[in-house]
């Protein structure tokens, strides 16, 4: 598969993969995500490789979410090769990879982009970096991972602060809440990721594997969930109100939810 919207190079140990859409912060598309899959399985395959780094292009976003300004025009994320946007497979697939993912955060992380860090076996971040959730403001939810296993990681009061108030955190924020595993300068994130590879290519392969499968098995009922956090969504999102959300971020003008109280 030709990549469109993202990159992937291995490194050694370590398979970097990184969303390469800067006009749009590196928001994803349905595309995209189809993308991230195919490169994720191929990391998988790849015997070489020993851990995944996910990152995005630039300095500016990590990822933020999904494409919002597609949604506002086409009411979807656009076309794949199957016709199907994956986003809730492509965050089983990060779980399911069996060599740790480390996301390397070197912008914003907001929405759908930041759940998808939050899921990464190890998170790291750019000084710089921002943490957010902004669904409720754009007409969107993630009552999968995004709420529960959020939850697992900063607490029960910390993600429901996160998801009710929608404020922005910086990196220091996120260690301190155990968000994050390390803050490094901008210039270092690439290659602590992979030194972290290197470390752990050291390590017993099959050790680690029982261990991501192991660490995952505790939180496993929550794909479930997250597959019923997909149905409510595709109900919703086409809906006046979920548009309203995404047509006024599209519009940039505050959106008018009074009216579907
Ligand atoms: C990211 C911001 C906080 C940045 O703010 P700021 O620095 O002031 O810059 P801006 O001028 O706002 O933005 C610069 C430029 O980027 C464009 N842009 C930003 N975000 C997006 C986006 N998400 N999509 C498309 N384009 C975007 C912005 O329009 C500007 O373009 P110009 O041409 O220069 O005007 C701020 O931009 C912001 O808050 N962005 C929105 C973040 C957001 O709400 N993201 C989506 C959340 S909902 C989501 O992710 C759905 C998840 C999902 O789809 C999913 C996931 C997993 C399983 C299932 C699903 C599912 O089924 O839905």
């Amino acid at each position: 598969m030709d990549y469109e919207d993202i990159s992937y190079e291995v490194d050694g140990p370590a398979a970097v993969l990184t969303i390469n859409r800067p006009d749009r912060m590196n928001a994803f598309r349905a595309k995209t995500t189809e993308e991230l899959i195919h490169a994720f399985k191929r990391a998988w395959a790849d015997k070489s490789v020993r851990g995944i780094v996910l990152t995005g292009a630039g300095d500016r976003a990590f990822c933020v979410g999904g494409d919002v300004k597609q949604r506002a025009e086409t009411g979807d994320y656009g076309p794949t090769s199957n016709g199907l946007f994956e986003g809730t497979y492509l965050q089983r697939l990060i779980r399911d990879v069996p060599v740790p993912v480390i996301a390397a955060v070197n912008g914003i992380a907001i929405g759908g982009g930041h759940v998808l860090h939050v899921i990464c076996d190890l998170s790291i971040a750019a000084e710089h970096a921002t943490f957010a959730q902004s669904g409720p403001r754009v007409g969107s939810f993630d009552g999968g991972f995004g709420a529960s296993y959020l939850a697992r990681v900063v607490g029960e009061k910390r993600a429901r602060e996160i998801w009710f108030l929608l404020d922005k955190y910086t990196a220091q924020d996120a260690l301190n809440w155990g968000l994050v595993n390390k803050v490094v300068p901008k210039e270092e994130l690439i290659p602590a990721a992979k030194e972290w590879v290197n470390t752990m290519a050291d390590y017993s392969p099959t050790a680690l594997r029982f261990l991501k499968k192991a660490f995952n098995a505790d939180t496993e009922h929550q794909a479930g969930i997250a597959l019923l956090s997909e149905v409510g969504l595709d109900t919703f999102a086409n809906s006046d109100e979920a548009m309203e959300g995404a047509r006024a971020f599209s519009e940039k003008r505050k959106p008018d939810f009074a009216q579907y109280l």
